[in-house]
């Protein structure tokens, strides 16, 4: 397992070692110890996620507030997509900007986003399974949001927005200027 930094501070790439032979492959989709170690912290995931969604759905940007913040450790079992970090931390010298990548099946590589951030995804292949950890549980009161194409985050989603799927909640999300952590 390997840990690349990205530009925003807590903010990791995982690459999980891959045992290819004759079978197909294997690989840890989580070590709770490599992973504490090599991005040192003590983070107990609780809650384990799965989506299913299809070419151009555009889920997120999602937070929860307050005590009910959740870190983050998110993959792709089948499918491609764009994922993205929003960095929300007010005193953060990265406030407001975002970190993004392509997961996917064949890259089986994974993003752990810290608490403190906003998470969302697009999907680019024909259908995906999108799965992750979450390090505290879901509080339907505790949600926030903010709307994935605020001019403010200045996010490249790389569709036209004619062509995305978004759910009535995240269409009618705030702008950065008015999240709340
Ligand atoms: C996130 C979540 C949703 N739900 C329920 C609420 C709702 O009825 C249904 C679908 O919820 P949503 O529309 O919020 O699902 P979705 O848009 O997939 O929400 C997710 O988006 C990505 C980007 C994230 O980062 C996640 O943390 C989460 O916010 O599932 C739970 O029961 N537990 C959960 O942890």
């Amino acid at each position: 397992m390997k840990v690349i930094e990205t530009n925003l501070k807590g903010c990791y790439i995982i690459e999980p070692k891959i045992f290819e032979d004759k079978r197909g492959y294997f690989f840890e989709s989580f070590n709770n110890d490599k992973f504490n170690e090599l991005i040192s912290s003590n983070i107990k995931f609780i809650q384990d996620n799965e989506s299913f969604s299809s070419k151009g759905v555009l889920r997120g940007l999602h937070y929860q507030r307050g005590e009910f913040a959740q870190a983050k450790l998110v993959r792709v079992v089948k499918g491609s997509v764009l994922d993205v970090a929003v960095d929300l931390r007010k005193n953060s010298p990265t406030f407001g900007e975002h970190f993004k990548i392509e997961l996917n099946e064949y890259n089986k590589m994974q993003l752990f986003i810290p608490r403190g951030f906003a998470h969302g995804f697009l999907v680019l292949s024909e259908t995906a399974i999108f799965s992750y950890k979450c390090d505290n549980l879901y509080n339907k009161e505790s949600e926030g949001g903010i709307i994935f194409n605020d001019p403010e985050l200045n996010i490249n989603w790389q569709m036209q927005d004619e062509e995305l799927i978004i759910s009535e909640k995240d269409i009618v999300l705030p702008p950065l200027k008015n999240a709340q952590l």
